[in-house]
């Protein structure tokens, strides 16, 4: 679920705008799941642009304490999640920790870098979510070592069920900043993806878990 539609289209904007959303047809992504697409956002990205950051923390900040309340700690979920998490957790004036997708194999051997304590309230932060694997994968971790989860932030879904259903499963309630539907309304209405890209993403969003197909590579522009 977003946030609220004000903050989903705006936040869709500023990443059009940075060009964080990748179109590569013809030449398609591989994701953290294996599938093949041809679209990518890199919300990495925002990190490069103060503005948007802190448009991006600030927004986080004040939902995710209306939301679930104010945690005691903000985790965010390695790798793209590190940057973002941590501002948001020094924006709230609160502790950071970030959870890796397994555990360090040499070292302390960690899998969540950081001071948590048993019964502590974290909210994590994600970057995006496709099918949300990574994401409660970390939610899994957390909880394993006694915290109490109140819930996920993300900048952006892509709303696919199978996310939806893996979240409810796990009984995680996610909120984003933003999601495919209204990133693809504004692209279409500023023009940002052309009529044979809209029809691309119109096929693939069919059935995103089997689409691939042999193209070249364009970033929208
Ligand atoms: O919902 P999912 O299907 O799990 O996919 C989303 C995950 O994929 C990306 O991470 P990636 O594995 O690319 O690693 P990174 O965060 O280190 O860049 C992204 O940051 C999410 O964590
Ligand atoms: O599923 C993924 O791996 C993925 C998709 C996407 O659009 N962006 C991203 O950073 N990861």
């Amino acid at each position: 679920m977003i946030f609220n539609k004000d903050t989903a289209q705006k936040t869709a904007e500023l990443l059009l705008q940075i060009n964080a959303i990748k179109l590569n047809p013809k030449n398609p992504f591989t994701w953290a799941s294996g599938w093949k697409s041809p679209i990518y956002c890199d919300n990495r990205i925002t990190l490069s642009f103060p503005p948007i950051r802190n448009y991006i923390r600030e927004e986080f900040s004040k939902n995710l304490e209306k939301q679930f309340g104010k945690p005691d700690v903000i985790a965010g979920v390695a790798t793209g999640a590190i940057g973002i998490g941590m501002l948001v957790a020094e924006y709230m004036g609160l502790p950071f920790v970030y959870v890796r997708p397994e555990p360090k194999k040499h070292g302390r051997q960690n899998q969540i870098e950081g001071f948590l304590q048993k019964g502590q309230n974290v909210v994590v932060v994600e970057d995006l979510i496709s099918t949300g694997n990574s994401s409660l994968m970390a939610v899994e971790a957390l909880k394993e070592a006694g915290a109490n989860v109140k819930g996920m932030v993300a900048i952006f879904t892509y709303g696919f069920d199978v996310a939806t259903e893996n979240f409810k499963k796990a009984n995680i309630d996610l909120l984003t900043l933003s999601n495919y539907e209204n990133l693809l309304e504004l692209a279409v209405a500023k023009r940002y993806i052309t009529e044979e890209e809209q029809e691309t993403l119109k096929v693939w969003s069919k059935s995103p878990s089997t689409w691939n197909v042999e193209s070249d590579s364009t970033s929208v522009k």
